[in-house]
């Protein structure tokens, strides 16, 4: 079987692709990095650092490397079984023209092989959202041939993996945490199920995207933002700052309370489920950075996303939200050189005021309750 993975990232080459070549798959990594391209293609190896409280170093092999750009992707497209991506919830647009390229190859090679593509983003149904991409670069024709022979499945992603670093500067070593879930939804499947040591099939997957994203990544970018604002540099030191530490269990606990009545999960195990995710953000042998995980505001405070849909969900069930609340307005004072969208954000904040910089990146109501807490929790930090 053969594979194509798009991003070989931090995720790409630490989760999905280790999985994909684990699994016996004959694996292309597609990327825009020259220096990740060159090394993949003369090396087709590289090593995953996996750290927590066993450790171990696994070699990933048998792998290869092509430039997302041109024509050899098109025609891998073409032939592979499965394709896959973690790029980035903003590339999955840039990728689409290529991915209807390679579909229009398929179709004009007469392949009618089952072929399923994948999306590995922290977004929910982020397959879905790449496949209306796919479709508005094809006519109507093709997109008839590919909905008979294209899967788009969409999947739930949960690894925590920050930057590398790497002691030897080895632009491929990868250092991952021993947890792991990929998750993907079976019912969107074209041809037989595959059998992946490692992926997940449920037909329930909303619960499980809503469950990760709204807990961990919820949990996560609040420990970011307050952790920004009390002086830390990194996601540990961030959560074993008490303050810090009861507002993100709180935000977690006012979105499970949404979870809880939304998917009727177990309370019980909904409070071990963050009891985890608060001793993986402690994981002393990883050393993520509150600009990673606070990356790209906008994306993260816009209104399907981790801070505001669960807001939206205690509001609509009448549930308390003041860490959600407290978590956005920390949102709203990200500052980052590196990144372009605090840039935005913060040049928004000074053009319009806060109230109206909210409404504009949340969707929320400019005369909603939340709008005026998160304003008034906003002024109170500065
Ligand atoms: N790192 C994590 O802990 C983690 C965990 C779960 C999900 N995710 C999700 O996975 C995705 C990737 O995150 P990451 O942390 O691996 O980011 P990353 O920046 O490490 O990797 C993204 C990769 O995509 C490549 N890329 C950019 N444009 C491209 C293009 N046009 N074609 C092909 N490749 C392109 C980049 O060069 C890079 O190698 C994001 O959606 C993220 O939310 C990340
Ligand atoms: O990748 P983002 O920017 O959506 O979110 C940053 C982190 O919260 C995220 O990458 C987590 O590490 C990951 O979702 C863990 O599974």
């Amino acid at each position: 079987m053969k594979a194509l993975h798009f991003g070989a990232g931090n995720i790409g080459r630490g989760f999905i692709g280790k999985l994909l070549a684990d699994a016996g798959l004959q694996l292309t990594f597609a990327d825009v990095n020259q220096v990740v391209l060159d090394a993949l293609n003369a090396r087709h190896s590289y090593q995953v650092h996996v750290v927590g409280e066993q450790q171990q170093i696994d070699t990933v092999s048998n792998v290869n490397a092509v430039s997302s750009i041109g024509d050899d992707v098109v025609a891998l497209i073409a032939q592979v079984d499965l394709i896959t991506t973690a790029v980035g919830p903003v590339v999955l647009e840039r990728i689409a023209p290529t991915l209807a390229k390679g579909l229009e190859l398929r179709r004009a090679n007469a392949n009618d092989a089952p072929l399923n593509i994948i999306a590995c983003e922290n977004m929910v149904r982020g397959t879905s959202q790449l496949k209306e991409h796919v479709k508005k670069a094809l006519s109507a024709e093709a997109w008839a041939w590919v909905e008979q022979h294209v899967g788009f499945v969409d999947s739930a992603v949960d690894r925590i993996v920050p930057p590398s670093e790497s002691a030897t500067n080895d632009p491929l070593e990868v250092t991952v945490e021993t947890f792991s879930e990929w998750i993907v939804d079976k019912t969107q499947f074209k041809g037989e199920l595959p059998n992946i040591p490692g992926m997940e099939l449920t037909d329930n997957l909303m619960a499980f995207v809503e469950r990760k994203l709204f807990t961990l990544n919820t949990g996560h970018a609040i420990t970011a933002y307050l952790g920004q604002l009390a002086g830390h540099q990194t996601i540990r030191d961030a959560i074993l700052d008490e303050k810090v530490r009861a507002v993100v269990k709180g935000a977690m606990e006012e979105s499970g309370a949404v979870l809880i009545k939304r998917y009727g999960f177990e309370a019980d195990k909904h409070a071990a489920y963050i009891k985890k995710i608060l001793g993986r953000f402690e994981n002393p042998y990883l050393k993520d950075d509150v600009e990673r995980v606070g990356r790209q505001p906008l994306r993260k405070l816009s209104a399907g996303d981790r801070l505001v849909k669960p807001l939206l969900g205690t509001i609509e069930y009448g549930l308390p939200h003041v860490n959600l609340i407290k978590g956005i307005a920390a949102a709203m004072h990200y500052h980052s050189e590196q990144d372009p969208q605090a840039q935005e954000l913060k040049q928004l904040l000074a053009d319009k005021g806060p109230q109206a910089a909210l409404v504009e990146v949340s969707g929320l109501d400019a005369n909603s309750e939340a709008v005026t807490e998160a304003v008034k929790a906003y002024n109170a930090i500065a």
